[in-house]
């Protein structure tokens, strides 16, 4: 077998992501001896970077990270050839042939939607992937190889925590759950996309006539002035439509009863005429330095804020998003790093804590539970990238027996803190690497080819350039090169019902999806179906045969979701995937009848640890490391003396 350095030093690396893990590996790939890496990273660097990026400085803050990293790596081994790409990985540009050259890829990113987009890249051009995730103090790295491993979807990812409609609009019991309120409803109603459906007024009583009502309060009237207009919005949504929820008397029968708070009575008279000072502090020109706290002049993130103070940032930051950012209201989505959005979101989602008499956060607080914010632990990058090197190593000389997925743990379990699992075999059921048929019911009748794109072949599947076929007929395609005729064609299909396209599709009907990018081809079966349950099935369609398991928590012990899989292993969840959009707000039939997610950062790592119950194998119950009973099947290693960790089957 070829030595490791001439394997080292003949390999050719793509690394995807130079954030934390990606600055780590970069180093520790430099190290090791690599002499040709490839790095793909779409960001620039921020401020927040800095603390654990190493290779970034001050200086560097607005500079693209791959090419940054690259230039600090060159300078202490010169003769590596570093090839930085500043792009998104989901450029066309990235196909299967630019994906063949590597020996190996490396993944250090922070979602789940690039995650897929490049194991399906690997898997079309047969290179390995080494995959890695870190939250805190857990982590994982995992290895797949085509035909060999599970691929990185073999097992369905955990859906994004979720919140029944009415514990977020009418019954918030904790803090979470105020923030959701606050982000994923007021703010977004306020500053986001008008059109989007948004469940800010409804409530179990009276939705429909509330929601009307609603469509007004959010306009700003004739003769209004701002300040005028945030004191109306002030008293609605926390004293108005309080009083409304109240009038339910069923609702409050066991549960505290909220207070309605209005403006008169939190801020005194000569408070609300001079709140805030709108130019003091800011920086002419940058809309993200416009701050409610800087002009209130408050300035320590980490204070809890009295009701007085929240009401008073409130207030401020929504005049300031109308007299500073007036041009971005309508397009606005919410963003941790966005100082004047988590201001607003921490005094709004205060406010209405207050009124609920629960306890109120600081800003710090609210942005870490807004932002998904588990903050990051620079050694737990830096293991995690000793990881992946090790497996690139293996992975380039063939040692297939010897690939492990290693979990990091926050306490050590069986004295190990890092726990070594084989990989599992590919699933036979994923559609991803085996191809396997999908299965869809779904109204052919009501429902839209659009519907389908969006909800089904984007949301699910994941396709980018996507292209529709029912037999030889094209219902849809994306791509750059088509003629004004078919982009014209393609659209009007897209607002038709299935069963009304040019080759109608109704029940029992193949429809065949393939993304051109990503090589890969996944076949449906349609089976119409009349009725769905608008609370229980919201998207109105059903996609099966690749099974969603249920979230992670509920315990930790509830069943893997994918009964024909023969693994759990790689139901870790994909760590740093819990970012941006985990958080979702679904509609429950009965109230307190849906399991309730919890969200909390800590249950973040306790969800995780529960997951790892990845060591075990082939079971439907899950249980922590911790927990692990001696008769359970769990693969484990143990040191040998051989210093290779020899596999152990614990029966
Ligand atoms: N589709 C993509 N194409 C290229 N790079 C990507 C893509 N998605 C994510 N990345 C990169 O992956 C890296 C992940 O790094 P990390 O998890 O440390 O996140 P971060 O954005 O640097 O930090 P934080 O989110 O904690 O502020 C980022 O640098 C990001 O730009
Ligand atoms: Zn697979």
């Amino acid at each position: 077998m070829a030595s490791d350095l001439s394997v080292i030093e003949g390999a050719k690396l793509l690394m995807v992501g130079a954030g934390g893990i990606g600055c780590e590996l970069l180093k520790t790939l430099a190290l090791s001896g690599f002499k040709d890496i490839h790095i793909i990273d779409m960001d620039t660097i921020e401020v927040s970077n800095l603390n654990r990026q190493f290779l970034f400085r001050q200086s560097h803050v607005g500079q693209s990270k791959a090419k940054v990293a690259r230039d600090a790596v060159v300078r202490f081994r010169p003769q590596i050839s570093i090839t930085p790409y500043h792009a998104n990985v989901k450029d066309p540009d990235f196909n299967v042939d630019f994906f063949k050259q590597f020996n190996v890829v490396l993944n250090g990113l922070d979602n789940l939607d690039a995650r897929r987009h490049v194991n399906r890249l690997c898997l079309a051009a047969d290179v390995p992937l080494v995959e890695s995730g870190t939250t805190g103090f857990l982590g994982q790295v995992t290895v797949h190889a085509k035909g060999k491993t599970e691929c990185y979807e073999c097992q369905p990812k955990p859906s994004p925590k979720t919140y029944p409609v009415c514990t977020i609009t009418s019954t918030p019991s904790k803090f979470v759950h105020c923030i959701v309120w606050a982000k994923d409803l007021l703010f977004a109603k306020m500053f986001g996309d008008k059109n989007q459906e948004n469940d800010l007024n409804v409530r179990t009583s009276d939705a429909a006539s509330s929601s009307e009502h609603a469509e007004d309060v959010f306009e700003s009237k004739k003769d209004e002035d701002i300040e005028q207009y945030g004191r109306r919005i002030y008293d609605h949504v926390f004293g108005y439509n309080i009083e409304v929820a109240l009038s339910n008397e069923e609702t409050w029968k066991n549960r505290n009863r909220p207070r309605p708070v209005y403006v008169r009575d939190v801020l005194a008279t000569e408070l609300i005429q001079q709140n805030g000072n709108v130019d003091k502090d800011l920086v002419a020109g940058d809309p993200l330095s416009v701050s409610a706290m800087a002009s209130l002049g408050l300035k320590n993130p980490q204070d809890v804020w009295s009701l007085m103070e929240n009401s008073r940032i409130f207030l401020e930051a929504l005049k300031l998003f109308f007299l500073k950012r007036q041009k971005e209201i309508g397009n606005l989505s919410f963003d941790k790093d966005d100082q004047l959005a988590v201001e607003f979101v921490t005094a709004a989602a205060n406010i209405r804590a207050a009124s609920f008499g629960i306890p109120l956060h600081s800003l710090f607080e609210a942005k870490g539970i807004a932002g998904n914010i588990v903050h990051a632990v620079a050694t737990t990058n830096a293991i995690i990238a000793g990881l992946i090197v090790i497996e690139a190593i293996k992975v380039l000389r063939k040692d297939t027996s010897n690939y492990r997925m290693t979990y990091c743990l926050e306490h050590p379990s069986r004295k190990m803190l890092l726990m070594p699992v084989e990989p599992f075999e590919p699933n036979k059921s994923c559609y991803v690497c085996s191809e396997t048929p999908l299965s869809l019911e779904i109204n052919t009748k009501r429902s839209k080819l659009r519907d389908f794109v969006e909800k089904v072949v984007k949301a699910k599947l994941g396709m980018n350039l996507p292209l529709i076929m029912h037999g030889q007929v094209l219902l849809y395609e994306v791509g750059d090169d088509l003629d004004e005729d078919m982009v014209a064609n393609y659209e009007a299909n897209l607002e038709k019902l299935l069963s009304e396209l040019p080759s109608p599709v109704t029940g029992g009907t193949i429809l065949t999806v393939e993304d051109l990018q990503q090589e890969l081809t996944c076949n449906i079966n349609v089976k119409h179906r009349e009725d769905f349950d608008e609370e229980k099935e919201p998207d109105g369609m059903i996609l099966s045969g690749w099974t969603q398991p249920p979230a992670a928590e509920k315990d930790g012990k509830e069943s893997m979701g994918n009964g024909a899989s023969t693994s759990s292993a790689s139901q870790a969840i994909p760590l740093e995937t819990i970012g941006d959009d985990d958080i979702e707000i679904v509609p429950v039939v009965t109230e307190g009848v849906a399991p309730e997610r919890k969200r909390k950062l800590s249950d973040t790592s306790n969800a995780v640890t529960s997951d790892l119950s990845s060591v075990e194998h082939g079971t439907s119950s899950k249980k922590k490391p911790q927990e692990i009973d001696d008769d359970s099947d769990v693969v484990m290693l143990e040191d040998g003396d051989s210093g290779i960790s020899k596999k152990k089957r614990l029966r």
